[in-house]
């Protein structure tokens, strides 16, 4: 099943809990507008590369569009449209004043040098600079691009538009970026994580982890989660799965990543080195955080999935047929919509600093976003208990509904 069929079936399952009609349905889940654009860079050897770029814009009822850029060889256009219509949901949930959208270039970063990678961002601005700014769509930070990638975007916008920080966040924190803002969805991640499993009567000490993924997201929750006791058993990155029965010691993983020069785990030598998939299929686990790509736990592998409990870190890892099964197996799933929405929610606070043209401190930010995620949580827990449905049915119910009430309000359906 593709992406965006997947978030559709999810979707569906929210809408007949709010009894909304089929044609309000379609209304809700067809973007906007999608873009498909050539962005052909000259190598560093001279020779010309072409690759294909996009950018989704799902829904702007309640604000303007917002969402990541992610560089790497799976995006085509079905899975940015699928990531476009989580962030509608997703930002609804957690109610910022904002629609849905997402982009990205078909590529493997890993295969080019940082100038290429500059230059390839460049061209992909010079295609769509016109459809993005900030009051109508706003990029930041996904997989594959992190805050120098955001730096190159705005300097590239600003030379068609002129000063605007405000047109990209995830910014480097000396260019008008907010501080926390690389932290932040780990750190929302950690948060729901540490306030879920006591909620289901679990404590973090005898809580073991698994996390999918080494990257800004999955390295920022490990952090979180040790320094609130969880033993973190298992994390994996491209170059495999890291294991030590006992609990890794994360401190030492964080740093030796900061030392590989593309922030890998590869050579990482105080633990078990088992294949990628290994980590899916680990006994005695409680909580599992895929972390990384989307659709990778799936009805051929949910079987042998241990944990009692999934915070979809990643966007979209669970595919629908394998959602039920872990329904039925008992296990509670934190929805992405929810789980990640730290990122996007300090994005907002930047957006916010930048259009005051003022900055708050760490604390300020990591206030308000425990408590944004906090009221997400308990809107979502509430949601779920009243009309017995999943987190993730629940959590779609909240967005759906919030993003039906303004396209209601302004007139057009
Ligand atoms: N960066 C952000 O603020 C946000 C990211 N997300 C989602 O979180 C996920 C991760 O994003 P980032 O951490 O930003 O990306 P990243 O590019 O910083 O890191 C991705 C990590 O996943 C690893 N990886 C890739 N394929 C893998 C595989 N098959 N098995 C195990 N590990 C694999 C990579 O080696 C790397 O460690 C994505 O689904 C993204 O959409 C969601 C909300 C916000
Ligand atoms: O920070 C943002 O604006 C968007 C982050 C994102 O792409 C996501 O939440 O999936």
């Amino acid at each position: 099943m593709k992406a965006f069929e997947a978030t559709r079936l999810f979707f569906n399952q929210a809408a007949d809990q709010l009894d909304i009609s089929e044609e309000l349905r379609e209304a809700l889940l067809m973007p906007d507008r999608e873009v498909q654009v050539q962005v052909t860079i000259r190598l560093d050897s001279g020779k010309l590369a072409n690759f294909v770029g996009f950018r989704v814009q799902h829904d702007h009822s309640r604000g303007p569009m917002k969402g990541g850029l992610r560089y790497h060889t799976e995006v085509d256009l079905d899975e940015t449209r699928a990531l476009a219509s989580l962030m509608t949901w997703k930002t609804a949930v957690v109610n910022l004043p904002y629609g849905g959208a997402k982009g990205g270039i078909g590529v493997d970063p890993n295969d080019l040098s940082r100038s290429e990678i500059e230059r390839l961002t460049r061209a992909f601005v010079d295609q769509i600079h016109d459809i993005v700014g900030p009051d109508t769509d706003i990029p930041a930070p996904d997989m594959g691009t992190d805050h120098q990638v955001m730096s190159w975007f705005r300097n590239q916008w600003e030379k068609y538009h002129g000063f605007h920080p405000a047109v990209i966040t995830g910014k480097p924190v000396e260019e008008y970026g907010a501080k926390g803002r690389e932290e932040a969805t780990g750190r929302g991640v950690g948060t729901l994580t540490n306030k879920l499993i006591r909620r289901l009567g679990m404590a973090s000490e005898k809580t073991r982890v698994a996390i999918q993924g080494f990257g800004n997201v999955g390295s920022h929750a490990a952090k979180f989660l040790h320094e609130a006791q969880f033993p973190i058993v298992a994390v994996s990155d491209v170059t495999g799965t890291y294991y030590h029965q006992d609990g890794l010691n994360i401190p030492e993983l964080l740093r030796h990543k900061i030392a590989h020069p593309k922030g890998l785990l590869e050579g990482f030598e105080h633990a078990e080195h088992l294949p990628l998939e290994a980590l899916l299929k680990l006994d005695k686990l409680d909580v599992l955080i895929p972390a990384a790509l989307g659709g990778v736990i799936t009805t051929e592998n949910a079987g042998s999935i241990s944990a009692k409990v999934i915070i979809e870190a990643a966007n979209g890892p669970v595919h629908p047929g394998a959602d039920e099964m872990l329904h039925q197996k008992g296990v509670t799933i934190l929805p992405d919509i929810l789980a990640n929405a730290g990122g996007v929610t300090v994005s907002y606070f930047e957006w916010v600093q930048n259009r005051q043209h003022y900055r708050w401190s760490l604390d300020r930010v990591r206030q308000e976003l425990d408590h944004t995620m906090n009221q997400a949580f308990e809107d979502v827990w509430q949601m779920a208990s009243q009309h017995n449905v999943s987190l993730r049915t629940a959590a779609y119910m909240i967005g759906i509904a919030r993003v039906k009430r303004a396209t209601e309000l302004a007139g057009l359906a």
